[in-house]
This record gives structure tokens, sequence and C-alpha cells, in this order.
């Protein structure tokens, strides 16, 4: 029996980190997904192993299911309709099966992901043989959500072949899971970003879960309907960082200056909301749009530099641009990563591709973000 999901990643147009502690953030959807594969061995296989294939990362795991039965005896209890928080403790002895297998020192951030991928699979599915298999055409730790697409898609999978989920596996191509699932998985992979990320806010995993645009404040997910043209360019400064770090960073600087933090992201929680209803206003003056929505971009860097969140390569980044008149923002955690510019509708090609060719000569890398598009999918028929 094989399935396979895939989810999105996501862009944050404004309130990212100050999420975290409460305030509006708008988000959206990519067309880049992750997407993982699950099979489960026939009796004739005769394999009693878990396997997992990173391919994105070059790394491959195994464990007799055995061992996974020793060190995590208490995982077959789980309910899996009602996703529980993996516990400290229970982290620790996950990452004693994950030490068992070498990680080169330039790849020990995939430990978090892989202690994430243990805890949804035994908690969903116990202690059974199988196959996962995961690839990714999102960049790895750059702020476009990849922790949260493999946790959806991980989720979806193990759900779409358990018995809590209610799925007609006959149905071909790609399918949307009904209400009742997506929750489920988005509750899921929420408990593996909390390993991953420490403290997150649950946007990107909500995102790469129910897809398109979206208004979101404490767990709360509003749809939007965009009425303007929002083309962004996304520059991957390719300078590596760590969510957790860098959320964990921002939870420091709100201890030592409390009233000063509240204020920023007081006022972030202001920006994500005239942003939402600058995108969803149906006046049709698209030009007055863009030039507000700009003006936002521009206030919440500015914020996000209050959080200590930028760096050198995302201010080259927003130098480069400025030099064509265009706006940026970094998007999700910062610290290098990702950034946005937003593409004025009557801009033209030619100067689209100056700005790259400069950006690209920055040793940066450039692409054109699809705007909205469906969350977590699921597929049966080994076709599609
Ligand atoms: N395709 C993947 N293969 C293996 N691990 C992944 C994959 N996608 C995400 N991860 C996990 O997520 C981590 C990156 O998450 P994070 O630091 O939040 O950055 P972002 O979510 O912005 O990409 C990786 O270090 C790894 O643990
Ligand atoms: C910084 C934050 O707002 C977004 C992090 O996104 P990413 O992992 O950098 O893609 C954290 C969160 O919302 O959980
Ligand atoms: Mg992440």
């Amino acid at each position: 029996m094989e399935v396979r999901a895939r989810a999105p990643g996501k862009i944050i147009l404004a309130g990212e980190h100050a999420v975290v502690h409460g305030s509006t953030a708008v988000a959206s959807s990519i067309g880049l997904f992750t997407s993982v594969s699950l099979r489960f061995p026939s009796p004739s296989d005769n394999d009693d192993t878990l396997t997992l294939h990173l391919t994105d990362v070059g790394l491959d795991f195994s464990w007799p299911v055995g061992r996974i039965k020793e060190v995590l005896p208490g995982s077959v209890n789980s309910i899996v309709s009602s996703p529980t928080t993996c516990s400290p403790e229970t982290v620790k002895h996950i990452a004693t099966l994950v030490e068992e297998h070498k990680i080169p020192e330039a790849k020990t951030g995939i430990a978090s992901g892989v202690i994430a991928f243990l805890w949804l699979y035994t908690s969903i599915q116990g202690n059974k043989p199988a196959t996962v298999t995961v690839s990714s055409k999102l960049p790895l730790g750059a702020g476009l959500g990849s922790s949260a697409a493999f946790c959806v898609s991980l989720s979806g999978a193990l759900l779409a072949l358990s018995d809590s989920a209610k799925v007609d596996s006959s149905q071909e191509g790609w399918i949307v899971f009904g209400e009742k699932e997506q929750q489920l998985a988005n509750k899921w992979a929420f408990e593996g970003e909390k390993i991953i990320h420490g403290k997150p806010s649950g946007l990107d995993n909500t995102v790469s879960t129910f897809g398109n645009l979206i208004k979101f404040k404490s767990g709360a997910l509003t749809c939007m309907k965009s009425n303007m043209t929002l083309k962004m360019l996304i520059t991957n400064t390719k300078v590596g960082r760590n969510t957790k770090a860098l959320v964990a960073g921002v939870s420091e600087r709100k201890n030592r200056h409390p009233d000063a933090m509240t204020s920023v992201f007081t006022a972030v929680d202001s920006i994500s909301n005239e942003l939402a209803s600058i995108i969803q206003s149906s006046s049709n003056n698209d030009l007055d749009k863009e030039q507000r929505v700009e003006e936002l971009m521009e206030m919440n860097q500015g914020l996000l530099q209050c959080m200590g969140v930028s760096h050198a390569s995302i201010e080259m980044v927003l130098r480069t641009t400025l030099k064509y008149k265009l706006t940026s923002k970094l998007t999700g955690a910062g610290g290098g990563g990702c950034v946005l510019t937003l593409l004025p509708a009557l801009l033209s090609a030619t100067v689209i591709g100056k700005v790259i060719e400069e950006l690209e000569q920055c040793g940066f890398q450039c692409f054109i973000a699809e705007i909205g598009g469906n969350g977590l999918e699921i597929c049966f028929d080994g076709q599609s």
C-alpha cells in the first residue's frame, strides 16, 4: 500500500515573529512543494524496518521496528484523533535513535526534522515497518517554510493510511482531504513544527495545509481573496540560519525590553491588518494600492530590524532593489534566508531582468513566486 502527499511552502507578506507573540500576520502559499511517499511492505517483503530517505540532503535512516519499540514503548498508545505534544523527555529518547546514525557536521540541523518525523510516524502509525521518502522543491532553512511543508506532507501521508482519516483511496489524481482530516493533519504538523521551531505560531503549517492567501492571529485563520495583482520576486541570500534560534532571540529581546517590544508587536499587528484590507479592497486604483503595500512592507522591515532579525545579506538586497525604486522585506525568520520584493504590475520585463541580474551577481538566487494555490493534497494512484 502506498500513498503520496504534497504540501506547499509559503511567503509571509507581513507579521513574521510578531505572530509568535499574538500579532496578526498575512501569508500565502507558493507553488513549490515538499512531497512525501509512504509505503508499507507486503508480508512477503520480510522487511521489519522503518526507513527514511531524505533525498534533498542525501541522508538515509533506518531502524528495526523492535529498536523503536525499545526506546519508545508507549508510542502505540497515542490517540491519532487528538494530537499530543512530544515531551522534552521523549525528544531526548528519540534523539538517541537519531544519534545512532552519523549526520555530517554541516547537516546537523536535519536532526530536529528526523526527530519530528519519528514523533509523527510513531504517534500516527505506531511501530509498523515502512519506507518513507521525502523530496522538496523548497530551499531548506531559507524562510519559505520548508519545515512546515515537511511536517504537513508527512502528517497528510501518515493520516491518509490510518484508520482515523476517511478518504476514498479509489479516487485518481491529487485529492484534497475533507475539512476534518485537514484540521487533523494541521494539528499534527503543528506538533512536528514545535520540535523543529521550539515555539511556532502555527502560521506556517496552517498556510501549508489550507493553501491560498490567509490572515492569521493566535491560531485562527481567515481566508482572504486578493483584489490586486501581487507579484513578488523572491531572493534567496543563501545565508543559512535556523528558525528556532531566531525565534528564541526575539523572545529574549522581549524579556529584556518588554514595553518597547510590545509596542513593536502592536505596530506589526496594525501593519498586517492594514495590508490585509488593502489587498482585499475593491478599489480599482491599483497604483495607489501598490504604493501603500510598499510603504507597509518598508515599515514592517524596519520593525523586523528592531527585533534583531535582519542581516547584512538582507540589507544588501534592500539596497540593490532600492536602486530600481523597488521595496523589499525579509520573509520568514530572517537572519539570512529569503527576501521579498514587490514587482509593480507596470514594471517592465527589462527592469525586472536588470534587478535579477544585479542580485545574482551578488551570489543570490532569484525566482518569481506563484502566490496562492492549493495546500495539502494526497494521491493514491502512483501515476500523477
Ligand atoms: N525536505 C526536507 N528534508 C529533510 N529535512 C527537512 C526538509 N524540509 C525541512 N526539513 C527540516 O526543517 C529544517 C528547516 O526548518 P527552518 O529552520 O524552520 O527553516 P524553513 O522552515 O524556513 O525552511 C531543516 O533543518 C530540517 O530539520
Ligand atoms: C518567524 C516565524 O514567524 C516564521 C518562520 O518561518 P520559517 O521557518 O523561517 O520559514 C515563526 C513562526 O511563525 O512560527
Ligand atoms: Mg520553518
